[in-house]
C-alpha cells in the first residue's frame, strides 16, 4: 500500500519506518525542513536503538523517502496516516492546533479516495472534528480510521514490529478487511472497534499504566516507614497474573512526553461531561511529589545542601532515549540549583537535549558517571541506565568526597550495597543504615 505519514517524530518516524519495512511504500512527512533534511542524509533526529539501521535498508530499497511536501505526499498515497503531537494547554487539555492544521492541509491535498487514519493520541470526538475539517477542504469521498499508537520510547521499533495488539477504530466496516490485512504483517491480535471506543482506550491504557506506577510508588513510601521492602513487595503482587509483574518498579516517578500530558488530557476529557475523575487526580498528585522524595534524601543524609557537590546520574525520563520531556530531572536538577548545590550532571545521550533547555553556571557537564562522582559529597541516580548498574561501587566510593548514593530507580540490588560501604538510599526499600553508619561517618 502507498502510505502517507504526516509528522515525523517518535510514532510517525517509527511507523513509517515499520510500515516500510512490511513493503508497503512510504513517505513520512514534516513541516520541520531540518528535520526532513536531517532524515533524508539519514540521520534520525531522535535517538531510538537500531532505528537508523532499519531507516538506511528501507530507504535503500525505495520503500522510504522523507518530503516536507505534504501535498505531493497525500496525493500519492492511499493512506493519509496522522502522527502530529498533541501537546498539553496549560488547562491540561489536549492542543489540537497540530491536528487540526494537519486535517486541513490533508482535505486542500486531497485527490482521489482516501483513508485517513489518526495515530495521534486524541480525545474522544477528534475523528469526528478531523473529518469534518477535511470535508470543507474537499468534495473527494475519504474514511477516517483511529489506529491509535502504543509504542514505547527506547523499544520503539521492537514495540511496532511486534505489538501486543493492534487497535482499529472505524464506522465503516467495509474498511475492516484492508486495515486487518494491511496490519497482519506486524499480530494477529487485531482489535477492532468503533472509532470513539478507540479513542477512549488509548487514554484509559496510559491513564491505568500511570495509576499502577503511582501506586506502587504510594506503596513504596508506606514501605519505608513499616520496614517492607518494595521491590519485594512488587515481585510478590506480581505473580497474580490479575496484577501481573510489569509497571510496578517504585522510583521518582513517571515522566516523558505522554503519562503526563494524557492524564491531564483524560481529566479533562471527564470534566468537560460534568464528570471528576478523582482516581487519575490522585495519581497525577502522587507523581508531582514522588520525584522530591531524592531532594528528602539528600537533606536526611546531607542536612543542608548549600555548596555541595552533588552528582546526578541520568537526565532522560527513562532509559535507551534522549527525550527529556517532562522528565523528573529537569524539576529535580532546578530545585538543587535554587538550594544552591554544585552539580556534575551526566547521561548516556540526553545532555545536549537537556542542556538546550537547561544549563547554568552551577552545573559540570561530565562525560562519564564517574567523572561526575569526583569529590561529590553525594550522587543521585536519576534514569536506571544499564550502565550505572555496572559501575564499581568500591571505585565510586574511593573518588567521592563522601560515601552517599540516592538510587531513584532502584537500580541496585541488596547483594551489590551490602558490605559495598556505601551510604545507600532508594525508594521503599528498608534503608541498611546500621550496616554502614559503622563503617562510614556521614
Ligand atoms: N512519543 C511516543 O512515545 C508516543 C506518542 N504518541 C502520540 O503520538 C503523537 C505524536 O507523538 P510524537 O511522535 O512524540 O510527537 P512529536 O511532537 O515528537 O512529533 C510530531 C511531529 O509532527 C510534526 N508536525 C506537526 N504538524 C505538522 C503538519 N501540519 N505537517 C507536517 N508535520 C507536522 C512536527 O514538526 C513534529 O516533528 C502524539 O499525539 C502522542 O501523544 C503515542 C504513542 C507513543
Ligand atoms: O503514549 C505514549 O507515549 C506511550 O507512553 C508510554 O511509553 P513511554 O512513556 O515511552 O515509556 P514507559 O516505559 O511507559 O515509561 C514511562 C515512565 O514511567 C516510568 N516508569 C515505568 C514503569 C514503572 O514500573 N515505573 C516507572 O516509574 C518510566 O521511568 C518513565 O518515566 C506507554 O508505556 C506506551 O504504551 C505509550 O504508547
Amino acid at each position: 500500500m502507498d502510505i502517507a505519514v504526516i509528522g515525523t517524530g517518535y510514532v510517525g518516524l517509527v511507523s513509517g519506518i515499520c510500515f516500510a519495512e512490511m513493503g508497503n511504500h512510504v513517505i513520512c512527512v514534516d513541516q520541520d525542513i531540518n528535520k526532513i533534511a536531517a532524515l533524508q542524509n539519514l540521520v534520525s533526529p531522535i535517538y531510538e536503538p537500531g532505528i537508523e539501521t532499519f531507516m538506511e535498508r528501507n530507504v535503500q530499497a525505495g520503500r522510504l523517502e522523507f518530503s516536507s511536501n505534504l501535498i505531493q505526499a497525500v496525493r500519492h498515497s492511499e493512506l493519509i496516516i496522522i502522527a502530529v503531537g498533541t501537546p498539553s494547554l496549560p488547562s491540561g487539555e489536549a492542543d489540537l492546533q497540530y491536528i487540526e492544521q494537519a486535517a486541513a492541509e490533508i482535505g486542500r491535498a486531497m485527490s482521489g479516495r482516501k483513508i485517513v487514519a489518526t495515530k495521534s493520541t486524541v480525545p474522544v470526538g477528534t475523528n469526528e472534528k478531523i473529518r469534518r475539517i477535511i470535508a470543507q477542504h474537499t468534495e473527494v469521498p475519504f474514511d477516517i480510521v483511529s489506529i491509535p499508537e502504543f509504542l514505547r520510547e527506547g523499544s520503539a521499533i521492537q514495540d511496532t514490529l511486534h505489538p501486543d495488539r493492534i487497535v482499529i477504530g472505524l464506522d465503516n466496516r467495509e474498511l475492516e478487511a484492508a486495515m486487518v490485512e494491511l496490519h497482519s504483517s506486524f499480530t494477529d491480535q487485531i482489535f477492532v472497534t468503533d472509532i470513539r471506543s478507540a479513542e477512549m482506550i488509548k487514554y484509559a491504557s496510559n491513564a491505568f499504566l500511570a495509576t499502577k506506577i503511582s501506586f506502587i510508588n504510594e506503596i513504596s513510601n508506606i514501605c519505608e516507614k513499616v520496614g517492607a521492602d518494595v521491590t519485594e513487595v512488587a515481585q510478590g503482587m506480581g505473580k497474580d497474573p490479575r496484577i501481573g509483574p510489569s509497571f510496578l518498579n517504585a522510583g521518582i516517578g513517571y515522566g516523558g512526553s505522554c503519562f503526563p500530558k494524557d492524564t491531564k488530557a483524560l481529566i479533562q476529557i471527564a470534566g468537560n461531561v460534568n464528570y471528576e475523575f478523582q482516581l487519575l487526580k490522585s495519581v497525577v498528585e502522587v507523581n508531582k511529589a514522588q520525584r522530591y522524595k531524592v531532594i528528602e534524601k539528600l537533606k536526611e543524609s546531607l542536612g543542608q545542601l548549600h555548596d555541595t557537590v552533588i552528582g546526578i546520574w541520568g537526565l532522560s525520563f527513562k532509559p535507551n532515549t534522549d527525550d527529556i520531556r517532562e522528565a523528573p530531572s529537569l524539576e529535580i536538577v532546578e530545585a538543587l540549583i535554587n538550594m544552591g548545590a554544585k552539580l556534575k550532571l551526566y547521561d548516556p545521550v540526553a545532555m545536549g537535549k537537556f542542556r538546550e533547555r537547561y544549563d547554568h553556571p552551577s552545573i559540570q557537564w561530565c562525560g562519564n558517571a564517574l567523572e561526575a562522582s569526583i569529590n561529590a559529597d553525594a550522587v543521585c541516580l536519576l534514569t536506571d541506565w544499564q550502565e550505572f548498574k555496572e559501575i564499581s561501587l568500591s571505585q565510586l566510593i574511593y573518588q567521592m568526597a563522601q560515601p552517599i548514593l540516592i538510587d531513584g530507580r532502584n537500580v541496585y540490588a541488596k547483594e551489590q550495597i551490602e558490605g559495598a560501604g556505601l551510604h545507600y538510599y532508594s525508594v521503599g526499600r528498608p534503608e541498611p543504615i546500621a550496616a554502614f553508619r559503622s563503617q562510614v561517618s556521614v
